[in-house]
Formats: C-alpha cells, sequence, structure tokens
C-alpha cells in the first residue's frame, strides 16, 4: 500500500500483521500470525500470559526479527519508516528515566535528540495531565504518573499510531478511567491504537474491536461486539430452585434448552427470564434465585483459550 508520498511514513495508519513467526530456540513465541488493526479505532491485543503479545509488538517496532513473516504499519515495515517517531508511538514497559530529572526535561532530552522543538515537551506533558507536575523529578513519580509520561513520550513526534504493552498496568481506578477517556479521544482523532491488557473487563469498555491470541496463534479478531456474539450459547438465565426437575420439564415444554452447572443451578436458553419466572409461578415452583446472564468479554476470552497451554 502507497501514501501517495516519496518517503514512507505511516499513512492510514493501519496495521497489517501477515504471516508473522518468531521461533526461539525452543519455543514458537509467535505462530504464523496474521491479523489487521485498523486507524480510528482502539484495537485490544489479548492473550493469556505467555500468548506471544509482546514479542509480536517488539516485532512491530522491529525490535526483534521475525523468523517469517512480516508486520507493516501504513504499507511499510517500520524499519523503512522515514520518521518513525512522527509515525509510530510506543510504550513497551513502565516509563523509565533519569531519576534525578524532572518529567519536563526527560521529554526535553527524548525532543533534542529526535530534532523535535522543544515545546512539544510541554505540550505533551500537558496532553498526558502532567503539567502540576513538569518540574518534579521523576524518582518522585508514582507509577501512574510515570505511565503518563511514558505516554507522553510516545506522544512527542504526534504520532498516527500509538501502540501500548498493558498501559493500565498498576494503574488506580481514576488512572484506568482517564486512560480510557484519552486513547479513545486518539482514536476518535483518526489514529491508529493498538494496546495489549490482561484486564478483560477494561478492555470491553475501552476497545472497538480485539484481537485474541493464545500460543501465538490468531484465535479470534473483530469487533468486540461481534466476538462477543458470535459465542455459541448468547445470552441465558440462571435459576437456583428446588424443585430443578419440575421447572426443567415445564421449560423444556417451552423450547427452552436446560443444563446445570457445577453448584446445581440452572442454566436456561431459547426464553427470557420473565418467561421463565411467569412459568415458575404457573408451576408453583419455588425460585431463589433468577437472573439473566450476558456473556462479557472476559467469559469469550475464557472459552476461546480454554486449554491453550500458556507456559511454553
Ligand atoms: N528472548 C526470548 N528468548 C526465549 N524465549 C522468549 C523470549 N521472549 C519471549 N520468549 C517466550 O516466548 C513466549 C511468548 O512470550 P511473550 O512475552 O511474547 O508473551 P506475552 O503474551 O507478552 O506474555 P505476558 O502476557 O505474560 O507478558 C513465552 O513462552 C516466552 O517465554
Amino acid at each position: 500500500m502507497s501514501d501517495g508520498q516519496s518517503s514512507p511514513s505511516a499513512g492510514t495508519g493501519q496495521i497489517v500483521v501477515s504471516g508473522l513467526t518468531k521461533q526461539y530456540r525452543n519455543v514458537r513465541a509467535v505462530d504464523s500470525l496474521s491479523f489487521t488493526v485498523e486507524p480510528g479505532r482502539v484495537t485490544g491485543f489479548l492473550g493469556p500470559n505467555g500468548a506471544g503479545k509482546t514479542t509480536t509488538l517488539r516485532m512491530l517496532l522491529n525490535l526483534v526479527t521475525p523468523t517469517a513473516g512480516e508486520a507493516t504499519i501504513g504499507g511499510h515495515r517500520y524499519v523503512d519508516l522515514s520518521d518513525p517517531l512522527g509515525s509510530v508511538g510506543a510504550v513497551l514497559e513502565a516509563s523509565s528515566a533519569h531519576k534525578g530529572r524532572t518529567g519536563l526535561n526527560h521529554l526535553r532530552v527524548i525532543c533534542a535528540a529526535a530534532g523535535l522543538p522543544r515545546q512539544r515537551a510541554d505540550e505533551a506533558l500537558a496532553l498526558v495531565g502532567l503539567t502540576p507536575a513538569a518540574r518534579r523529578k521523576f524518582k518522585g513519580y508514582s507509577l501512574g504518573m510515570k505511565q503518563r509520561l511514558g505516554i507522553a513520550a510516545a506522544m512527542l513526534g504526534n504520532p498516527q499510531v500509538l501502540i501500548l504493552d498493558e498501559p493500565a498496568n498498576g494503574l488506580d481506578p481514576e488512572g484506568i478511567r482517564w486512560m480510557r477517556g484519552f486513547l479513545k479521544g486518539l482514536a476518535a482523532e483518526g489514529r491508529t491504537v493498538l494496546v495489549s491488557s490482561h484486564l478483560l473487563s477494561e478492555m470491553q469498555l475501552l476497545a472497538d474491536d480485539v484481537v485474541i491470541i493464545a500460543a501465538g496463534r490468531l484465535v479470534r479478531q473483530g469487533p468486540v461486539d461481534q466476538v462477543i456474539a458470535s459465542m455459541a450459547h448468547g445470552v441465558q438465565v440462571r435459576v437456583r430452585t428446588p424443585q430443578a426437575e419440575e421447572l426443567t420439564a415445564v421449560l423444556r415444554d417451552q423450547a427452552a434448552t436446560v443444563t446445570r452447572d457445577e453448584h446445581g443451578a440452572l442454566l436456561i436458553t431459547g426464553v427470557d427470564a420473565p418467561t421463565v419466572g411467569r412459568a415458575a409461578l404457573a408451576a408453583k415452583v419455588e425460585l431463589h434465585e433468577l437472573t439473566t446472564e450476558r456473556p462479557d468479554l472476559e467469559g469469550v476470552f475464557l472459552e476461546l483459550t480454554a486449554g491453550k497451554a500458556d507456559i511454553r
């Protein structure tokens, strides 16, 4: 894909991973992995421990050489981008900086090294809400402030693409809420935002799309809603009753599917909770619990990655 410019830039910012493979001595960390990440959306990159997320992100950024396959950003390999800092911002681990340096000076040093105007440091600090701490020393920063500083550094070149490895790690609820708003805002500006995370409930709130991998391979990719809806069981009603057999018989007459979980609760699909409640009332069945359970990303993730060994 060409962006129409003579020197390669991140163009639209679409990320294409194609047949990407990384073989370490004994471990195939990433195995023929292919997926795409679209601009204007937040994409969650999910997988159990050791699934190959960090290795994939490092290959995207030319920090690890693939054994096979290719990853491109706006149609170009990272190594070929003419202005990598202005194309792709990345935070792969919690920010580290010279302990005695202030946050502002840390960013100014990066600006100087990268040939960026000095005021970008102030602008990037303001962007992540760190202006009040600009002149405080890095060693006094909280983990949340360090995360913000890392993001500020990634934003110095005003990149089209942002790649973050576990950005919510160690953040408090307010920090996570801030991160969510910030990343959604970047996507709304048309940027590409790729975020790996273990926090599935947070990902359900944050991500538009997900890429789920396990044992180095793609398990599922697509819009979060579609991935959740694609799972077999869909919405189910959970009921606890001392008259399980009676209720089961009544519900099966209504074409509902009824199974039991390991605690003896009935799991019912095919009818909604009001229908179950009315059927129970009519049959004089006593209910101790009646709840509607909607599949969430966590449930889908666990189902999709079940049995895929995380220690390889
Ligand atoms: N430099 C390396 N040398 C050998 N094996 C490695 C190296 N880096 C990663 N691995 C192995 O590759 C596999 C994938 O690791 P990776 O860190 O990419 O997974 P991850 O999905 O980021 O995991 P986590 O969620 O635990 O951070 C693991 O089995 C890991 O031990």
